[in-house]
């Protein structure tokens, strides 16, 4: 950059910062001695709710509008955005390694075990160590091409599931686990290229391998959002929260550590360059050890949970409209955070370096000056030619993230989400007949607030 270029934007960038509002002027919750913000979350004196993160966003933005700051812990500062020109700003000041505030005390406890970890892993780390991680770890996943060699096998899985679970008759309570179930077993195969377990009637469900690694999966993420979001006294303490971390941890270890010490010897041992399964691959890649790939390996599973998602795909107009008017409503995530790497001016306000800022994607996804009737499920809008058709800034709906930190499994996702709803609607019909209106709930990540109750029923 020219020397001129470089003092004119330094000085329209000081010009921009000074001209901004200050920080403290951001409206937000009255702060209280000791507690900050936080006693908006409290049974009966608050009015927030942790478990329903998204309505809690709603409230926000009704009662301070597009820019909102608390103070969660006595000096530290989140502020939330909500409008797709602020998402757009922290994106772009999120610096070369992207930074969240998330999975601490996951982070804490693999630092707690240098014998089975060299790091934080993917999820919790920032900074070089995150980049050397990600860098050794996305060749295999964010390529096309790469990801279409999981196709056959996720695509044999989708068969499975449907011939012995959806077509079996049998009388579903709440689909829910069973969705959750199929997730892992696609994200078991992609990574060792083999079954985990047979999938099992629902009816016939034991407490068998895979119902236990979700509930240690689902209840350590469950865990997770209290940890993050209190005073961090399970670093000198072992509170009930993070002793419920270490157990769940240590649990998914010791499934995933055997499979990965066979997998080990497997990919040694063959002679073949012809990669079977993600793993394969990990453990060909020279930056990284048996401990990185244990700590990725325990990510994948953790991302993977509850999260279930060639040609046929590529045209697929209308399955891909839908999944987009799904993630409009219910992404799997209300947001992202991000530390901020650089001072910034959002909505007018200057938001110093370091701050910790949740994009509020969800709350703006339902909002009329966006989309019109915001909250009716409407795929035509994302039809180009449909009268409906509707072109938002492309920061509104971001259910992967954007950027150097956009969700790693995100090809494969997709992929496995358009296999599953090609297949299942074209053999099946489904109505819902479950208790009211289905709506969310947020331990950590969305999930349903009620028994998913539907009945399904062949076409033909
Ligand atoms: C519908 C499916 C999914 C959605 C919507 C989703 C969404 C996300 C989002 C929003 C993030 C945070 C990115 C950021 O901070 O910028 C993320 C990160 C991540 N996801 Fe996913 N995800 C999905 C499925 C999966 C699956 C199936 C896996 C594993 C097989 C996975 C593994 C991960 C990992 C390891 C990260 C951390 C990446 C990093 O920090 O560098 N995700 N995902």
């Amino acid at each position: 950059m020219g020397k001129h270029r470089f003092f004119h934007r330094l000085a329209r960038r000081q010009f921009n910062t000074e001209a901004a509002l200050p920080f403290d002027e951001i409206p937000g919750p009255r702060c209280v001695p000791l507690i900050g913000t936080a006693w908006k979350y409290l049974p009966i004196i608050g009015d927030y709710d942790m478990g329903r993160l998204h309505v809690t966003s709603e409230k926000k933005y009704e009662e301070f509008g597009k820019i909102v700051r608390e103070e969660v812990v006595p000096g530290v500062f989140v502020v939330s955005v909500f409008t797709p020109e602020d998402i757009e700003k922290v994106y772009k000041a999120e610096g070369k390694f992207p930074a969240r505030r998330s999975h601490l005390a996951v982070q804490h406890y693999r630092l707690s075990k240098p014998h089975v970890y060299n790091s934080g892993g993917l999820l919790p780390t920032n900074g070089d160590e995150w980049w050397r991680l990600r860098s050794a770890f996305q060749k295999s996943l964010s390529k096309l091409q790469n990801v279409r060699q999981f196709l056959p096998v996720g695509d044999a899985v989708v068969e499975d599931f449907l011939d012995t679970v959806v077509g079996s008759g049998t009388d579903v309570d709440d689909w829910q686990p069973l969705a959750a179930r199929l997730g892992l077993e696609l994200t078991w195969i992609a990574m060792f290229g083999d079954r985990l377990a047979p999938f099992r009637l629902p009816s016939s469900q034991p407490l068998d391998i895979p119902a236990q690694l979700m509930t240690a999966a689902e209840s350590a993420n469950f865990c997770i959002l209290t940890t993050d979001n209190t005073e961090q006294l399970w670093k000198k303490w072992k509170t009930p929260a993070y002793r419920r971390i270490e157990r769940h941890l240590s649990y998914i270890e010791s499934i995933v550590l055997p499979a990965l010490l066979k997998k080990k010897h497997e990919t040694d041992n063959r002679n073949s360059q012809e990669p079977v399964g993600l793993l394969d691959e990990y453990f060909r890649i020279k930056d990284v050890d048996f401990k990185d790939v244990t700590g990725m390996s325990v990510d994948l599973i953790l991302g993977g949970i509850d999260t279930v998602t060639a040609d046929v795909l590529r045209e697929a107009l209308f399955a891909r409209a839908v999944l987009k008017e799904t993630f409009r409503l219910n992404p799997i995530a209300i947001g992202i955070s991000r530390n901020l790497a650089e001072d910034t001016v959002l909505s007018g306000y200057l938001v110093p370096k370091n701050t910790l800022v949740i994009t509020q994607n969800m709350a703006a996804c339902r909002q009329s000056q966006y989309f019109q009737d915001p909250l009716k499920f409407k795929p035509d809008r994302w039809i180009k030619g449909s009268p409906t058709y509707n072109q938002v800034s492309p920061y509104l709906i971001l259910p992967f993230s954007h950027g150097p930190r956009t969700c790693i499994a995100r090809r494969l996702a997709e992929q496995n989400l358009l296999t599953l709803l090609i297949k299942l609607v074209r053999n099946y019909k489904l109505e819902w007949i479950g208790s009211g209106t289905l709506g969310i709930v947020t331990p950590l990540i969305c999930k349903p607030d009620r028994p998913v109750k539907l009945r399904i029923t062949p076409w033909k």
